[in-house]
Parts: C-alpha cells; structure tokens; sequence
C-alpha cells in the first residue's frame, strides 16, 4: 500500500463495509449490492461523458473524482481489488496497446 489518494480511498471503502448505512454512502451502497454500484457507476460516467464534450474543464474533474470513487466501490462490491486491477495495468506496461488488444481477440 502506498499514499497514494486512490490508495487511502480504497482503505475507506474497506472500512466502511457492514458499517452503518445511514451515516456512511460507501456502506449505503455496498449494503445495496453490485448491481446497484455499477448503476451508479455508469452514472457517473455518463455525467463525466457530458462535461468532457462540453470541454467544462473544473466540472470534467469534479465527475472524473465521483467516477473514479464509483469505480472502486464497483470493483468492492464484487470483491475485486484495486490491487488487482493495477496489477493488470502493470502487466500491460511496455506492451503495445494494438498487440494487446490483438491478444484479447485471439487475432
Ligand atoms: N469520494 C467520495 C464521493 N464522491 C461522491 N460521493 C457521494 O456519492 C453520492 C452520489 O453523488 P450524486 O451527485 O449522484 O448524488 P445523489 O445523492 O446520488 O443524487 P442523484 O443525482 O443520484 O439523485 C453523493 O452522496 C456524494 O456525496 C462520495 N462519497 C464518498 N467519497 C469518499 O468516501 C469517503 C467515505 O465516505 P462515507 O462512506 O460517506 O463516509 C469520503 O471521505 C470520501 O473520501
């Protein structure tokens, strides 16, 4: 674990799981399951999809910070890791993106 924010976030969701739903949203959404985070998470996204076309520079970063939190609530609620998928990115490191997407198709 390093100090990175993402890091320190990905700590307070863990602490937030089974705890009090009604003084915590990470608890309120984790009690109400993975299907609802990654409603919320698609969200989020849109929201952030709008305010990039827009090209609204402070709001593309107040949506990129929510996106980024429903992104790891997402990965919490079906008890995927942030370590996991930094592992994947770290795997992926001076690959070349058109190879690895050949790899995924078999192609
Ligand atoms: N980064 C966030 C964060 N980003 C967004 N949100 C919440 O996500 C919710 C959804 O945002 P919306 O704008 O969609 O508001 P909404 O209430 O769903 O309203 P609708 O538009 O959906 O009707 C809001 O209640 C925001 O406060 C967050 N809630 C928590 N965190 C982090 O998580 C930590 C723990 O928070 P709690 O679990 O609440 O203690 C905090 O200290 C923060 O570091």
């Amino acid at each position: 674990m390093t100090d990175h924010p993402l890091d320190r976030l990905w700590a307070t969701i863990e602490t937030r799981r089974g705890t009090d739903p009604e003084a915590s949203w990470t608890a309120r959404m984790l009690a109400r399951g993975p299907e609802k985070c990654a409603e919320k998470f698609g969200e989020e996204a849109i929201e952030a999809i709008i305010e990039a076309v827009r090209g609204d520079r402070s709001r593309l970063v107040a949506e990129g910070a929510d996106v980024l939190y429903h992104f790891l609530l997402m990965l919490a609620a079906r008890g995927v890791s942030l370590d996991d998928v930094l592992a994947e990115l770290a795997r992926r490191e001076g690959t070349s993106g058109i190879t690895e997407k050949a790899a995924r198709q078999g192609t």
